[in-house]
């Protein structure tokens, strides 16, 4: 502390909003990790209950299982499921898809939608050429569908997994959206909800703990619902959301006995919502662990970002990259008192990060991941320098260094640590070896960060961002800038949604961490950066996720 109040230098300090949550979690610190005994027992039952009708000889029986589904993957339990769910899928991608295309539900567009949409998130080949029986003779998309709602809601969801090339689902996108936006306000209340909710926030790029908050409440206004699934999903929201809860509440003890908000005024106290982005990424019981060393990472990154952002001076960033590219604590003598204290915090990690690998017995891993850290610094470095020199990087300048100050490898290699035994050292080589689905992934994460952060960061000396470079390489105005942003947003969900389709690079457990890693910033940073300005929307998430349990 005493380094920063007697400095005399210049630096950019950010008016950053205070913390919204405090200590609020620490409430749950000392509390058992072990879920309620009786309450577990009770979600086994359920569950076993749930298995017998999703089995395989009930299909024949019944196309309505397409339905149950769907209903399991949005009132989040589909982890529960997946052995059943894929089996399902696979029978009828087998028998009722034929050269691509699906041969049943006839005209039903609501069901060929979501069948549509459960297949491909699945990873499983199928053709939008069955939609062209919804179109009139002209091409377009037939105004006889306009007066189903279920139908046209239904296709829209549909449409969030394109790729390249499917002019269909881009013309059906264009359609059921100004139909959508055009019948909400008549519709009955639950409806009209569901219609308002998914033109804001599509299904498929939602957050899956968010869509079953949710969800619950309108499957239970569903007079066809399971009972057994409903209770199922309630007690399994509570119980999960109570483990989260001593989650945030360990990682918020460690950070006060750390006192970083003294020791660090500077610095954004996004302690709860670095939690948050941690929680977006995995949510399983099995990953608690790996979960909270995420958690500590993202805070710390946090920090790390303001430092290099705004608060360092250019001589104090060069000592402390070059102190990161040693990695010992034989490097705390060089630093000032601030940065000696922030790089005791990341060597604690390391710690901590080290002896989660020996534990899952892959300590091969701690070189991808050090290498991905010195990686990420190297790149605020750069970023910093560009600042201090007034240097204008041009556009392919910028997005090669943002690629990697985004810390997205550094992030996921942390990630596939708990992953279990399918986490091979091929994975960890696969991460640092540029797939596309992860550039997919930052580039939609760096583009929606600038779009919405811009403003408030040129409030104060702040790196480049995508808006200026684009701006000044091409002479054009803001409003153009953000249109080719958006754009190069749309084509990588193309590119991401492609990378998810069978056969895949790796199995498709480590690309959905990739793709939470999209949702989140698709949830948290459509209209502004939620996580810097936490008071509104991010409040209400996590509320919704972790302070307020699902009535029963
Ligand atoms: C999951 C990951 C990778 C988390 C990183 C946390 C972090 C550094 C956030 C900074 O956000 P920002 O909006 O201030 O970023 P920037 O300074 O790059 O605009």
């Amino acid at each position: 502390m005493s380094s920063i109040a007697n400095s005399d230098m210049h630096r950019n300090v950010a008016d950053f909003q205070p913390s919204v949550w405090g200590d609020y979690f620490l409430r749950y610190a000392s509390e058992s990790m072990e879920h309620d005994q009786s309450i577990a027992a009770q979600i086994e039952t359920l569950k076993n209950d749930v298995r017998k009708i999703l089995d395989i000889k009930n299909i024949e029986k019944s196309l309505a299982t397409v339905h149950l589904i769907d209903s399991i993957c949005r009132l989040g339990v589909s982890y529960h499921f997946e052995k059943e769910i894929e089996e399902v899928l696979q029978h009828i991608h087998k028998n009722y898809v034929q050269n691509g295309e699906i041969i049943i539900f006839e005209n039903n567009l609501c069901s060929l939608a979501v069948l549509f949409r459960l297949l491909r998130q699945q990873g499983l080949h199928v053709s939008p050429d069955v939609f062209n029986k919804f179109k009139d003779e002209d091409g377009n998309f037939s105004e006889r569908i306009i007066g189903d709602v279920e139908g046209l809601l239904s296709l829209y969801e549909a449409t969030q997994l394109m790729v390249h090339g499917e002019d269909i689902l881009e013309e059906a996108l264009a359609f059921t959206t100004t139909h959508l936006q055009s019948i909400a306000n008549q519709l009955s209340n639950s409806h009209a909800i569901q219609v308002k909710n998914s033109l804001r926030q599509a299904l498929y790029k939602n957050l899956p703990r968010l869509e079953a908050r949710n969800y619950i409440f309108i499957y239970e206004q569903d007079p066809s619902h399971d009972k057994n699934l409903l209770l199922l999903a309630k007690l399994d929201f509570n119980m999960l959301q109570r483990l989260h809860q001593k989650e945030f509440g360990k990682v918020c003890k460690w950070w006060k006995e750390l006192s970083v908000r003294n020791k660090l005024p500077y610095a954004r106290d996004r302690l709860t919502e670095s939690c948050f982005w941690a929680l977006a990424v995995y949510i399983e019981p099995q990953y608690s662990t790996t979960r909270i060393i995420m958690m500590k990472q993202i805070i710390t990154m946090t920090v790390i970002d303001d430092t290099y952002d705004a608060y360092g001076t250019i001589g104090e960033l060069e000592l402390f990259t070059e102190a990161i590219e040693r990695l010992d604590i034989s490097c705390l003598d060089n630093l000032p008192d601030y940065m000696r204290f922030l790089y005791g915090i990341i060597l604690d990690l390391y710690g901590q990060i080290e002896q989660e690998m020996r534990n899952n017995g892959r300590v091969y891993a701690l070189n991808y991941h050090i290498k991905e850290f010195k990686k990420y610094i190297q790149a605020y470095m750069t970023e910093a320098r560009w600042l201090k020199n007034n240097y204008k990087p041009t556009l392919e300048e910028y997005i090669r260094i943002s690629l990697e100050s985004s810390g997205y490898v550094f992030m996921i290699t942390t990630c596939y640590i708990g992953m279990g035994d399918i986490a091979t050292e091929d994975i960890f080589k696969w991460v640092s070896n540029d797939p596309k689905v992860i550039n997919a992934a930052i580039i939609i994460g760096r583009l929606m960060d600038d779009i919405v952060s811009n403003e408030f960061e040129q409030e104060r000396e702040h790196v480049t961002s995508f808006l200026e470079c684009y701006m000044r390489q091409y002479n054009v105005s803001r409003e153009a800038a953000i249109q080719e942003g958006r754009n190069r947003i749309a084509d990588a969900w193309k590119d991401m949604n492609k990378e998810c389709f069978r056969p895949t690079e790796v199995p498709m457990p480590f690309l959905t961490r990739i793709l939470n890693l999209s949702r989140f910033m698709d949830v948290v940073y459509k209209d502004k950066d939620n996580f810097t300005h936490p008071a509104g929307e991010m409040k209400t998430f996590i509320k919704a996720l972790l302070v307020e349990p699902v009535p029963l």
